[in-house]
């Protein structure tokens, strides 16, 4: 069997590690992405750990990136479907709906230059009922004796520790039409993955309830960090401690631990677009008080970014004009590069409004990538203008120096063993650090002399 991809990396090189019996080429129309992964450094042009030796065992045996879409369809007998699914930012449903334009013409592509039938997998995240629009255009296109089984077949990983996550997955969700021949396209791409995913974390549900799955997963679980966002407000004014309370909610086996960390604000390029998505559906369906408790979980991502910053300003003396904050951590979270809706970039955008000096330091995202989201914050200001303001430190040590305080915006681990009595020395007094990832010794900063503010603790000052 010759699965191709449209996208979507790191899954199908461990399908290409797990398989050796199946060839599988991921295309991609981005000639400067598919170079990167064909580099002879193994440049990847994503960091995700462990996915440069997976790629190193199978790159030319049973794995090929390329851009010629068109051969990888033509020679391919299962098509994943990875393209990107962003919120749409003009036209009906703007700021809310998924942007599907990515995925029809990816549809369409398939339907015009196919010459045998396929199995099309939809892996991108999209709204309840796209298979059916795919099924539409590929059945109104296609060659005489083509046929086309739609699946639809969630991606669950996290960025981060994706490698993990596809090698020992939770579940494996594969939907399709209950009838006879989209219960055998289901078993195909169920033997795909039971080279190496246990037979009962396989599970197969009808097309509507996989594609609703996938939003409702991300949902709940960006839910779930909103609810305890939402507890560490009421721990900073009244003087509990919002790690205690989760550990102690989270024993509750029915709660359970995972997803229970306050931070700073979630981040990622899924979960406010997936919410956002559903608040739409639940719209077009007319159920707008459902849509309502949807978007109030993005609504109190953002106040918590607000309500980060403004503690910043208001414990400097309420004025951070002029100061030197640093800003450790860029990524929106620890363990990729990956900086799209950071909670980061929002901060430095406050920061930038009143007037601070920022020094960023992240160990992955690459400079041009924060002067383009940067940019992109504050679309009114040039970058000329943007860089009087910021600038970029080589090391955690050095965007600390003569700072008056540290803001730490991802978790990443070198952040835990700083070497923090040096960079108390350096800086200026009273020297501040504001971690928005619950990360630091907090009484072991204290001793030094540091005034720490964490995230859900109001004792700490
Ligand atoms: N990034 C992640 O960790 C996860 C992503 N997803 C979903 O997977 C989908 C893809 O997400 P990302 O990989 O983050 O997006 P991305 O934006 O990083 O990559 C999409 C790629 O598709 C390519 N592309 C677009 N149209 C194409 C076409 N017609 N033919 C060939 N290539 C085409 C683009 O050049 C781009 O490189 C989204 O629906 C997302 O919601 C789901 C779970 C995890
Ligand atoms: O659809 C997707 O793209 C993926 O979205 C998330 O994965 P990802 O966004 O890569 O990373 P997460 O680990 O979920 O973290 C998301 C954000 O929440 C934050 N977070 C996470 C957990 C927590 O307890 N607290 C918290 O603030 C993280 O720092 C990060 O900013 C889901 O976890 C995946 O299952 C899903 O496949």
């Amino acid at each position: 069997m010759a699965p191709v991809v449209v996208k979507s990396g790191p899954t199908c090189a461990v399908i290409a590690l797990k398989c050796p019996n199946i060839k599988v080429t991921i295309v991609d129309l981005n000639q400067s992405r598919v170079d990167a992964w064909n580099s002879s450094d193994f440049a990847l042009p994503i960091y995700e750990p462990g996915l440069v030796d997976i790629v190193k065992a199978c790159r030319g045996r049973n794995l090929f990136f390329s851009t010629d879409v068109d051969k990888g369809i033509q020679e391919a007998d299962l098509i994943f479907v990875s393209v990107n699914t962003p919120t749409k930012k003009s036209g009906v449903g703007a700021g809310f709906a998924a942007d599907l334009n990515y995925v029809e013409l990816a549809t369409r592509r398939i339907a015009a230059v196919a010459t045998t039938s396929k199995i099309v997998v939809e892996k991108s995240t999209v709204p309840c009922r796209t298979a059916e629009s795919m099924r539409t255009i590929l059945d109104a296109n296609s060659k005489k004796g083509c046929d086309f089984q739609i699946l639809s077949n969630p991606e669950f990983l996290a960025e981060g520790t994706a490698i993990n996550d596809l090698l020992s997955p939770d579940r494996v969700l594969i939907g399709s039409l209950q009838t006879p021949e989209g219960r055998d396209a289901c078993e195909s791409l169920a033997n795909v993955y039971a080279h190496w995913v246990p037979k009962e974390r396989i599970l197969t549900v009808g097309l509507w309830s996989s594609e609703l799955s996938k939003l409702a997963a991300n949902a709940m679980l960006a839910q779930r960090i909103s609810s305890i966002n939402a507890l560490s407000a009421i721990c900073e004014a009244t003087g509990a401690n919002i790690d205690e309370v989760a550990y102690a909610v989270g024993k509750d086996s029915r709660v359970g631990p995972k997803f229970l960390k306050a931070s700073v604000g979630f981040g990622g390029s899924c979960f406010q677009k997936d919410i956002l998505n559903l608040v739409y559906l639940s719209e077009s369906l007319h159920l707008p008080e459902v849509a309502a408790y949807w978007k109030q979980v993005v609504q109190l991502n953002e106040y918590q970014k607000r309500r980060f910053s403004k503690r910043v300003v208001d414990t400097l003396f309420n004025t951070i004009t002029g100061k030197k904050i640093a800003v450790l951590g860029f990524a929106f979270k620890a363990d990729t590069g990956d900086t799209r809706e950071s909670a980061a970039i929002t901060l430095i955008k406050h920061f930038q409004e009143e007037r601070a000096r920022v020094v960023v330091y992240d160990p992955q995202v690459v400079e041009s990538q924060i002067w383009m989201d940067l940019s992109e914050a504050s679309p009114d200001i040039s970058l000329d203008q943007i860089k009087k303001q910021v600038s970029i430190a080589p090391s955690a040590l050095e965007a600390c120096h003569n700072a008056e305080a540290i803001v730490i915006a991802t978790e990443w681990k070198e952040f835990r063993e700083i070497n923090w009595e040096l960079v108390y020395a350096n800086m200026n007094k009273p020297a501040f650090v504001f971690d928005g990832r619950l990360l630091v010794d907090v009484e072991k900063l204290k001793q030094i002399g540091f005034k720490v503010m964490s995230i859900g603790r109001g004792d700490t000052y």
